[in-house]
């Protein structure tokens, strides 16, 4: 599903100015966006407003063509978008599997079999089988963050949302992330992705946005926008 925000204000109480003043932004269905920005731009204030974990004070989002405003309690917009976290968040006594289910199990109360024959195939997707019954603690970084993508995948979500996917990833793994993110594209999912990693920007996204003081200040496709940033 396509995404469209239009103009986004988020205030934080006590805060001088708005984190998010006026922001619009548009990503096509299945296509990955890059959102940049110095520090304190509103990267994450965006994604928290994007997956429902904050309100927002004016504006709208609108996903696939359901619209929600300021003020309304829209969750993660149904199901409809996920988030992946920084550090994973994988619970260190759960398998793989077991992960991957608990959400569609618990939340949606799915069968276990439907679960995890679902979360096998999405497994197999990001080329991690082979780890369903591991637990988290044997796995290197770039694996535990596909495994955090096909638990956040389990929930079907049409976008998926990002929080500097490659902070916790060695350097050496930087470049698979644009691998998993393109393969994750290909499911038709569509993914926005804060980062600082410009390489990563370039080589994994089809659009980058740039944002400066809680608006967009560039946007197009990565070559244009990242050569005039730098
Ligand atoms: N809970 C909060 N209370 C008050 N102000 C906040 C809060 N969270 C963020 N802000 C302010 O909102 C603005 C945007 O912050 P945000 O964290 O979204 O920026 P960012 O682009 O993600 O920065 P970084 O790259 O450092 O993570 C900043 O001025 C920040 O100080």
């Amino acid at each position: 599903m396509s995404i469209c925000v239009t103009d986004l204000v988020k205030r934080h109480p006590g805060a001088a100015a708005p984190a998010l003043a006026g922001l619009c932004m548009k990503v096509p269905t299945g296509k990955i966006a890059s959102v940049l920005g110095r520090s304190g731009a509103g990267k994450t204030t965006l994604l928290r407003c994007l997956s429902g974990l904050d309100p927002f004070d004016g504006g709208t989002i609108d996903v696939g063509g359901v619209t929600f405003g300021a003020g309304a309690k829209h969750g993660s917009f149904g199901g409809r978008i996920g988030l992946v976290f920084q550090t994973f968040e994988l619970f260190p006594h759960l398998s793989v599997l077991d992960n991957c289910t608990l959400a569609p199990r618990v939340v949606r109360g799915e069968a276990r079999s439907r679960a995890e024959a679902r979360v096998k195939e999405l497994l197999a997707e990001l080329g991690i089988e082979d780890k369903a019954k591991a637990y988290p603690e044997a796995l290197s970084g770039g694996q535990k963050q596909r495994v955090a993508i096909v638990r956040a995948l389990a929930m079907e979500p049409s976008v998926l949302l990002y929080d500097e996917p490659t902070s916790a990833l060695d350097p050496a793994l930087k470049h698979e992330v644009g691998r998993t993110l393109r393969r994750v594209a290909d499911t038709g999912v569509t993914q926005i992705v804060v980062t600082h990693d410009l390489p990563v920007a370039r080589e994994a996204s089809d659009l980058v946005f740039v944002l400066d003081k809680g608006r967009v200040a560039a946007f197009g496709p990565p070559a244009e926008v990242i050569a005039e940033a730098a």
